[in-house]
């Protein structure tokens, strides 16, 4: 993946759909959306709490299938492969960053990122160094031997970041990714993001509520009771592959 990939398609989808069922009521959670997401570009997805942005991302990113409708991911049928295609698809190609961390409370900074490249059959020396390589861009040299119960909250969310962004994903999934953090922290992250999608190539999709965020979007999307509202391109539209 290069800066030559940029403004091409990286996901599509078409008419997703999905309905959650508690007890007996069905409650559609997304109603037939369309959606699409380009290399080089941070995809903004914002609405009310409720109106499905995670469900989306989760179907756009091979997590959970939707009903209806399908997804292209870097020109794959996504739901069309089978399971163990799918995580493979993920492991392969997409970064999570979401609430919460998800880090191993074992495992210092360094490890943590080098656990990640090693599913990706990296050596231990060439993970071992980008690992370095990667929390150093993030500003956590200092902090490389560091566990998360000692690393502060915006320190954790920069180490989850390292962690997404050093298997070089074409796909960055990040949901509600500054909502833990102070306004500095919050404002390293965003510039991360932008960052990856800039000089890698990235298709990076982020739901939040965070309005500093908007500055950095290259799409802001508004989404309401599982459709979308509106989807308004803030820099120049993509040259079409
Ligand atoms: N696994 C589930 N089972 C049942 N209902 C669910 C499930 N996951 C989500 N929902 C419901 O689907 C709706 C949409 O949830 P979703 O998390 O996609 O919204 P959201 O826009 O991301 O909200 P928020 O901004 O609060 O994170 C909500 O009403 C939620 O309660």
């Amino acid at each position: 993946m290069s800066q030559t990939h940029n403004g091409k398609m990286a996901l599509s989808a078409t008419g997703l759909g999905k309905s959650y069922k508690i007890g007996k009521v069905k409650q559609a959670v997304l109603k037939g959306v369309d959606f699409s997401a380009y290399h080089g570009q941070v995809t903004m997805v914002m609405g009310p709490s409720g109106s499905g942005k995670s469900t989306l991302i989760a179907a756009l990113s091979g997590l959970m299938k939707p009903d209806e409708g399908e997804v292209i991911a870097l020109g794959e049928n996504l739901w069309k492969k089978k399971r163990g295609k799918i995580d493979k698809f993920r492991l392969d190609h997409c970064g999570f960053i979401f609430q919460g961390f998800n880090l191993f409370p074992a495992l210092n900074a360094t490890q943590q990122v080098e656990q990640v490249l090693k599913y990706q059959k990296v050596s231990h020396s060439e993970a071992h160094r980008r690992a370095v390589e990667v929390l150093e861009a993030v500003s956590l040299g200092h902090r490389l031997k560091q566990k998360p119960s000692e690393l502060s909250g915006g320190e954790k969310q920069r180490v989850a970041i390292a962690r997404a962004l050093s298997k070089m994903p074409s796909l960055i999934f990040a949901d509600e990714p500054t909502s833990a953090l102070d306004s500095v922290s919050g404002q390293v992250v965003i510039k991360l993001l932008h960052q990856a999608a800039k000089e890698r190539g990235a298709a990076v999709v982020v739901v939040t509520h965070d309005p500093r965020l908007e500055a950095y979007a290259d799409r802001v999307i508004h989404m309401e009771d599982g459709k979308i509202l509106s989807d308004n391109m803030v820099s120049e539209p993509p040259v079409l592959a």
